[in-house]
């Protein structure tokens, strides 16, 4: 049976008595509203910053030249099965209700004040997607503003990230290699800048291997934790690459020169062990009780004052920032070169392919 006008208006009132459904079934909602008042989508492609506009803009453009009609019956039927759910969950677990929906690569949790962001793609070691970056972005612009004290960064599986999904690569648009490398560059700086505006504490529990990018950016957190197990490894040459995430300032700043270019420059891997006798990580602990210790050990903290933890950061950081963000549009507009270079390409090739590994 098609729903009628008369069941599409009681829909929309009925959603907005809804529980908040999460960004996910948020766009759906907003995308078949669109197609059922207003046909397909008819508007501009937004610009790669306006992170919001262009995920609704995709959202609806999605839908094609689906009928009006559909489009409604598809929002009722959505609208509906929404409705029963959120009946049903007023019995759900509160553990349930700590998950916030909406992310297809992250868990995001929080508890006890503190919000947990985890990378969940373990089957791929967590590599970070151009949708990655894009939610963890999203992710810290949230924590940023909710009533959490602290934020925690970690991966969920036996790597804590292989850093940059080398796929990234492969997705090159109609317009050529150098608009991929060039939007790739945006991509990569407005993910950095947005660990360097973080306002309150950010923690890295390092729970296993960590690789590229996702070590570089440690030099922008507060506090890093890691596992016996976990490892330190920014392979940039061998992978005809530069360094990225401001450690080109941050790493010799942290542990001198000489070891920062043995890192940077020859890809050495260091142990849980010698990144923190290198002042990258704050504490190792046995990987068997990692979990444990780490999460008491925040939970502890998560309880002082949330405004005096964020001005000490403040105190701290504020000075640098200025300069954290040139620096991080310098080593992007090198980067986006690196990455057109042959370096660089018969790196990325000989790892899809299968023919090299770190
Ligand atoms: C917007 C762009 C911004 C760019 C910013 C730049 C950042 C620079 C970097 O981050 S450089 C670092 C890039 N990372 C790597 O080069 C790591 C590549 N991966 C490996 O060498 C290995 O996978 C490993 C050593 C991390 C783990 O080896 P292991 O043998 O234990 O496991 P597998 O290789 O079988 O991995 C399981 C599956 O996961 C896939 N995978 C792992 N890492 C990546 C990755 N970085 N990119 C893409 N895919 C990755 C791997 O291919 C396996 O997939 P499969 O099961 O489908 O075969």
């Amino acid at each position: 049976m098609r729903a009628s006008q008369k069941d599409f208006e009681s829909a929309l009132s009925q959603v907005k008595l809804l529980k908040d459904p999460g960004n996910e079934v948020k766009l759906k909602l907003y995308a078949l509203y669109k197609q059922a008042t207003e046909g397909p989508c008819n508007t501009p492609k937004p610009g790669v910053f306006d992170l919001i506009n262009k995920a609704k803009w995709d959202a609806w453009n999605a839908l094609g030249s689906l009928p009006k009609e559909t489009a409604r019956q598809n929002y009722v039927d959505l609208v509906s099965g929404l409705s029963s759910s959120s009946d049903s969950s007023s019995q759900v677990k509160p553990e349930a209700d700590r998950k916030q929906r909406g992310y297809e690569t992250l868990v995001v949790t929080s508890e006890d004040s503190i919000t947990k962001i985890m990378m969940n793609r373990p089957a791929k070691k967590n590599a970070i997607t151009t949708q990655m970056y894009n939610e963890i972005m999203l992710a810290l612009k949230a924590a940023s503003k909710d009533d959490s004290a602290i934020t925690v960064l970690t991966g969920n599986g036996d790597y804590y990230s292989s850093g940059n999904d080398l796929s990234n690569f492969t997705d090159i648009p109609p317009e050529g290699i150098e608009e991929k490398a060039k939007s790739s560059a945006i991509l990569l700086r407005d993910f950095v800048d947005c660990f360097i505006d973080f306002p309150k504490p950010l923690i890295a529990a390092v729970n296993g291997p960590a690789v590229g990018i996702s070590v570089t950016i440690l030099g922008l957190f507060d506090t890093v934790y890691a596992s016996s197990r976990a490892t330190f490894h920014t392979p940039f040459s061998h992978l005809g690459q530069s360094p990225e995430g401001c450690s080109s300032y941050t790493f010799p700043k942290i542990m001198g020169p000489a070891k920062a270019a043995e890192m940077l420059i020859f890809g050495k891997k260091l142990t849980a062990a010698e990144a923190c006798a290198q002042g990258l990580v704050s504490e190792v602990f046995p990987d068997s009780t990692f979990q444990k210790e780490v999460w008491t050990r925040l939970k502890a903290y998560s309880k002082l004052p949330p405004n005096a933890m964020r001005i000490s950061k403040q105190v701290i950081r504020n000075r640098e920032k200025e300069k954290l963000h040139a620096i991080n549009a310098e080593e992007s507009r090198v980067l986006q070169e690196r990455w057109l270079s042959d370096e660089c390409t018969n790196a990325v090739m000989n790892f899809l392919t299968r023919k090299a590994k770190l």
